[in-house]
């Protein structure tokens, strides 16, 4: 469960007395998720979410968080607005944590995307890809190609017990990703981790998209490779072709793709599924047990950079070139 910060019932009346949305009725902690704490929170004019920022996030980068959902929602992207104090502010500090409340979300995310699910995966990415263009602050991408051997590393450094096999075989991914990684593909903002958890679905039309804390400016299709990891494949681990095909299409068909970006996929998936390969992998070794959050497998992720090294060519996800 990710609540890694517990807080009173005294400490969230005087924090949301800063804001102009009536009492406090009630709050609860919200189970899902494996970065922040989220509270949902009801009050007297609303109800909101309430975040409580942990480990992976730099204070630094929340204005462009919050400025960045502010600037989609405003574009027409349905995403969360941070809600502001009655002082104008939208970030403040709850427990010692930096913290702000958003609004609430309808919908609920999909636990079997169907390929129409994918099909409208694409068009909203490509939707917000053309909508962040005009957003003029940046972000580098922490968790990006040159973040990922000292991220191994210190996986390593973590379980002397991995298999020789495994160091072997990452070792060789990181040497041919960084000799192939692409360059000169067209930079935006991306959201870097729209998994089906943050993609919320109302009567099977796509509803909104939440959690923002990896957008940063990078290759927009990497954002697209993203996607391909997390919304393509099946329980058993074999990838759909036919959604893949759903969600190339449908990006492909609001913003067209260009030569470079359809020749980089194969290399921009498998580096996709090596960064949450690693992410999950180092959560995997460094999470005390017993502790209350659900870690996700980095066994999944392996399988899926061995399928993309084996694919050399776009139409392997599905799109006629
Ligand atoms: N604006 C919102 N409206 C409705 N529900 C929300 C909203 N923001 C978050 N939630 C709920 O809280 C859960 C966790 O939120 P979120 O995905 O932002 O957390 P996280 O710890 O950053 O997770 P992740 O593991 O995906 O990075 C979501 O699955 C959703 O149920
Ligand atoms: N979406 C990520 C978790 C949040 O970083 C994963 O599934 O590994």
């Amino acid at each position: 469960m990710a609540v890694y910060t517990d807080i009173s019932e005294a400490e969230l009346t005087a924090f949301i007395a800063q804001y102009d949305v009536g009492e406090l009725l009630s709050y609860k902690g919200i189970a899902e998720g494996v970065e922040n704490t989220n509270f949902l929170v009801h009050c007297e004019k609303a109800n909101f979410i309430l975040t409580l920022y942990e480990k992976r996030v730099n204070p630094d980068d929340l204005p462009f968080f919050l400025n960045l959902m502010e600037h989609l929602a405003q574009s027409g992207i349905n995403c969360p607005l941070p809600v502001a104090r009655k002082d104008g502010e939208v970030l403040g500090q709850l427990a010692g944590r930096p913290a702000a409340m958003i609004t609430f979300l309808e919908g609920v995310w999909m636990r079997e995307p169907t390929v129409e699910h994918c099909s409208a995966v694409g068009t909203t990415l490509a939707k917000m890809h053309e909508a962040g263009q005009s957003f003029k602050m940046e972000r580098k991408n922490s968790l990006s190609l040159h973040d990922w051997r000292p991220l191994w590393n210190k996986c390593m450094e973590a379980d002397p017990e991995m298999e020789a096999s495994l160091r072997t075989e990452v070792e060789a991914t990181l040497d041919k990703l960084e000799a192939n990684w692409p360059s000169d593909l067209e930079r935006g903002v991306i959201h870097a981790d729209m998994f089906p958890d943050n993609v919320f679905f109302l009567g099977g039309k796509l509803s909104g998209i939440i959690d923002f804390y990896f957008a940063c400016t990078d290759a927009l299709a990497y954002d697209i490779a993203v996607c391909i990891n997390a919304w393509c494949f099946e329980p058993d681990h074999s990838f759909n072709v036919e959604k893949g095909a759903a969600l190339l299409e449908a990006y492909n068909a609001a913003r067209p793709l260009s030569e470079e970006e359809r020749q980089a996929m194969p290399t921009l998936c498998e580096g996709a599924a090596l960064r949450f390969m690693l992410t999950r992998f180092y959560d995997w070794v460094t999470t005390p047990e017993g502790s209350l959050v659900v870690k996700k497998d980095p066994n999944e992720y392996i399988r899926k950079m061995r399928f993309h090294a084996k694919i050399d060519d776009i139409s392997g996800y599905g799109l006629s070139r």
